[in-house]
């Protein structure tokens, strides 16, 4: 299995640009699925988590070719309805083929997404609303089986603004009979982004991107270039990164409203960022002592959870008390054993971690328990004394296109080395 090997007491300076969002490239090849015709995107990222929904496509009918951030792809017609237990094992985002095969041809069998380390993540709000529209749903042998001869529109309203099956009801709306209203709707960048591609095929879709979306069934659905927005946790990733080595960075190919809670707690401690409109950047630098924070993750426009982990080991370095509450996922916490291994002094009680900074981190081998929790290692690796072992980074690889390559133009010393 491979690690990174990371050289701690390193300040990240320089110019680093960003890849197309992992979390909108994903659901956009899973709504190609509503289409015959020819879908190209550009600025995919070219990371595990976008194969393996490559791979699903595939089994269910599609034919596709991806290079430098290119897929073009079609599915003339979907030969299979079910995706099996190995790919959405390996990825929860399979699950959302569930609402696009629904729509295009009236069945879909998806096995059901297990719990992960961040928490058990039920699918239940999806299912509500795959009902509300008219599917039956089955459960049995691992597996869950929708049928629906026609999907007709209703509202739903989510008891949690979730991300994915805001997405996943989207579009199996999108080909459904008449209007559906998505209350309480998440209102994350990417679901104005699966929005925007979904609209350019032809489908109705208005609010996306605020509490109510409104869908309007159309009959059926034209291929469609498209160009997936830039990612704005791999961005906040790379700032959290310039803060907590006391950097200078500047990160390329930005849409800063997307940034905008981290960019003011980051303010809030004390780092600048400054931001270029014409270059879509930003410069981040942080020079002095930095002050602690109070932070809780929230559903969009909130702090992100996907940013939780990074920003807890840029704290655990700053003198005084932060307090990091995670409301989003009720167990994603894993990796504060790691950063303690490395001297961080954070405890935990329930869902708030209260972090007490300390003068310095020390490297030590630890282990990637999540995508996230990874990259928190390896920023706190750059801050440690010492050297630094990020192990199971094939976490990492889901979610951060070629990260150490970045990190190294950057002048990180970080070495992927296989055991
Ligand atoms: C591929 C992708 O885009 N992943 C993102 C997506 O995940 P994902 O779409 O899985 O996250 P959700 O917004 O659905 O989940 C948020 C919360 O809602 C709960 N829930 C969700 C669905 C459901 O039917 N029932 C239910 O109770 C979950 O367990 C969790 O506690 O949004 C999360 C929240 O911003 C991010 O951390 C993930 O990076
Ligand atoms: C949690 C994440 O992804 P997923 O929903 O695919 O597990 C993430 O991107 O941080």
């Amino acid at each position: 299995m491979e690690k990174f090997v990371v050289e701690g007491k390193q300040r990240l300076t320089g110019r680093v640009k960003i890849s197309g969002a992992k979390n909108a490239a994903l659901p956009i090849l899973a709504g190609a699925l509503l289409t015959g015709g020819t879908v190209r995107l550009t600025e995919v990222p070219e990371l595990t988590d976008i194969y393996t929904m490559l791979e699903v496509l595939k089994a269910l009918g599609a034919k596709y070719t991806f290079s430098e951030g290119e897929v073009v792809l079609h599915t003339p017609e979907i030969t299979s309805a079910e995706a099996p237990y190995e790919q959405v094992r390996k990825m929860r985002a399979s699950f959302l083929v569930m609402g696009p095969l629904l729509a295009r041809t009236g069945r879909a069998r998806i096995s059901l997404p297990g719990g992960c380390a961040i928490g058990a993540r039920p699918i239940d709000l999806h299912l509500k609303g795959f009902e509300a529209l008219g599917a039956k749903i089955e459960m049995g042998h691992g597996y869950i089986e929708a049928t629906a001869p026609k999907l007709k529109g209703n509202t739903v309203y989510l008891d949690f603004p979730s991300v994915g099956a805001t997405e996943n009801i989207m579009m199996a709306a999108v080909l459904a009979e008449g209007q559906t209203i998505i209350e309480n709707a998440a209102e994350e960048p990417e679901i104005v982004d699966l929005a925007n591609f979904l609209n350019n095929m032809g489908a109705k879709i208005k609010g996306a991107g605020t509490k109510v979306i409104r869908i309007t069934g159309v009959k059926d659905l034209d291929g469609v270039n498209h160009t997936v927005i830039p990612d704005r946790i791999e961005a906040g990733t790379f700032m959290i990164g310039a803060v907590a080595t006391h950097g200078e960075v500047i990160v390329e190919n930005v849409i800063t409203d997307h940034l905008t809670p981290l960019i003011a707690k980051l303010i809030e401690a004390g780092a600048e960022v400054i931001e270029d409109e014409d270059q879509n950047a930003l410069l981040v630098r942080s020079k002095g002592k930095l002050k602690p924070l109070d932070i809780k993750t929230l559903p969009y426009p909130g702090f992100p959870t996907d940013l939780q982990a990074q920003m807890m080991a840029l704290l655990a370095t700053v003198p005084g008390i932060s307090v990091v509450t995670e409301t989003v996922f009720e167990n994603r916490f894993m990796h504060v054993t790691e950063l303690n291994r490395m001297g961080a002094k954070i405890r935990i009680e329930g869902r708030s971690a209260f972090i007490e900074g300390v003068e310095s981190l020390t490297g030590a081998r630890v282990k990637a328990t999540d995508l996230r929790a990874g990259a928190a290692l390896v920023i706190a690796g750059l801050v440690a004394d010492g050297v630094t072992e990020v192990g199971h980074i094939f976490h990492i690889d889901r979610g951060y296109e070629r990260f150490e390559e970045k990190l190294r133009g950057l002048g990180a010393k970080i070495y992927r080395v296989g055991d």
